[in-house]
């Protein structure tokens, strides 16, 4: 049902002059019932040049791609694309006035993203993506799924988004991912495309879901190996019941998502234990020292992925101090008053509340532990707020120079920090 430009007569509204349909996330998330929170548009039947005429305005340089004057929103010219070299250099994009509407679909990732939907609310849907939809299935479209490696990611993090609703990938579509991880492909993804997926998957409600899919498919020892080790790496049933290192980390993911919406949280929970895969097989299910030995392989992870460094900050933090966290209640208030200091605690109170629910996540993050409570952050936040409203000032009015005045900080830091403690082991029940 194709009208041409020629056919339709000009009038005020540009985009009515057009032959336009609402593509990709806009229509799977309208007929799943989710808000729609980004329009893209697919223009069928034009020519650059008619676009640049209606008052168009062309962006990126790859692709056919117009923002409407007025909307803002993106509208795509009909195309076809193949690959033909290595990574990201061999597309070859072919956009024209014949292109149709099925063509275009074809080259998309998903058959639920590849539907779209004309003014009247038609639905064009030559792959079936209604069908995978009501089924909850995430397939790909067509065998050229394989030409874009970022696709592999993609699917994992709708996987992850979409998990709530229970959705799961194909069987089919798996395999393709399988194959594009053995390839070597994904090494050609940058830095920034494959950080932005993670994060985005980070930030939804299922984000361990994204790294399941990975790992089912062999991406994440492709591009994340410290991760994909922990799995079959046993910890101590009495602190452990889930026994292997991955599937805690998973849980601790689920319990970040539960107690924080920020991304560092997540991301500093997600590596708190990549340590565990360097200890020595003799000492299993030990894992001394993990929480140092950890550090440089989330530093690691942060270079190759150009993280931020809010991310990395707590992920390092969380990382080096966790087992200190839950080891609170054993420990005399100078070693706190190191902990506090060595986590900037005075300087960034809020990233040392993140670190407490990193904490959190961890020891909940465990078969049976979930519901369990977790005194030592409420401790650790009411003494790290009694110490910090100790400041220079009083002792600068006292008199004290230099030195001095640290010491009596100091001193006044450890005397709350104790009154914290005993005030708070009278009041709450024992610490586990
Ligand atoms: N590597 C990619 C990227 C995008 N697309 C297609 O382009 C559409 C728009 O891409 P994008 O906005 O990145 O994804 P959405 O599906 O809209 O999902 P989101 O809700 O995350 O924006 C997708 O639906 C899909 O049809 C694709 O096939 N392959
Ligand atoms: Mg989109």
């Amino acid at each position: 049902m194709s009208v041409s430009v020629a056919d339709k007569p000009a009038d005020n509204n540009i985009s009515s002059t057009l032959d336009t349909y609402l593509v990709g996330g806009a229509v799977r998330d309208q007929l799943l019932g989710r808000e729609v929170t980004e329009r893209d548009y697919l223009v069928v039947g034009a020519t650059p040049q008619q676009m640049l005429e209606l008052g168009f305005m062309p962006v990126g340089k790859d692709f056919p791609v117009f923002l409407h004057p007025k909307t803002k929103e993106e509208y795509a010219l009909a195309r076809t694309e193949r690959k033909q070299g290595q990574g990201y250099t061999g597309f070859v994009c072919y956009a024209d006035s014949d292109v149709t509407i099925e063509e275009d679909l074809k080259r998309r990732d998903l058959t639920v993203n590849a539907m779209a939907m004309s003014d009247s609310g038609e639905i064009i849907d030559p792959y079936n993506g209604q069908q995978d939809l009501n089924n909850k299935v995430l397939r790909h479209v067509s065998d050229a799924f394989v030409e874009d490696p970022l696709r592999v990611l993609r699917v994992a993090r709708f996987a992850a988004r979409y998990h709530q609703y229970g959705f799961s990938v194909a069987p089919q579509t798996l395999a393709l991912m399988a194959e594009i991880s053995a390839s070597g492909e994904l090494q050609q993804l940058t830095a920034e495309r494959v950080w932005k997926e993670m994060q985005r998957s980070l930030d939804e409600e299922n984000p361990e879901v994204f790294f399941l899919v990975l790992r089912q498919c062999g991406a994440l020892k492709e591009l994340f190996p410290e991760l994909d080790i922990l799995w079959g790496i046993p910890n101590p049933e009495r602190w452990h019941p889930e026994i292997c290192t991955g599937l805690h980390t998973m849980m601790v993911l689920a319990q970040a998502v539960k107690l924080s919406n920020k991304t560092s949280v997540r991301f500093a929970s997600l590596c708190h234990d990549l340590g565990k895969g360097l200890t020595e097989e003799e000492t299993l299910p030990s894992h001394p020292g993990h929480e140092t030995s950890g550090l440089p392989l989330v530093e690691a992870v942060c270079q190759r992925f150009k993280i931020p460094n809010d991310c990395k900050r707590l992920a390092l933090k969380v990382c080096e101090f966790h087992l200190m966290c839950h080891k609170a209640f054993e420990f005399g208030e100078h070693t706190i008053l190191k902990l506090f200091n060595q986590l900037d605690t005075w300087r960034k109170p809020d990233e040392f509340e993140d670190f407490l629910l990193s904490c959190e996540a961890d020891y909940k993050g465990r078969l049976g532990f979930e519901e369990k409570s977790y005194p030592q952050a409420a401790y650790l936040r009411a003494a790290a707020k009694a110490a910090s409203a100790i400041n220079a000032k009083a002792f600068v009015e006292q008199g004290l120079k230099g030195l001095e005045i640290k010491k009596a900080i100091d001193a006044a830091r450890l005397t709350a920090i104790g009154e914290v403690k005993v005030k708070l082991t009278h009041t709450a029940p024992a610490h586990p």
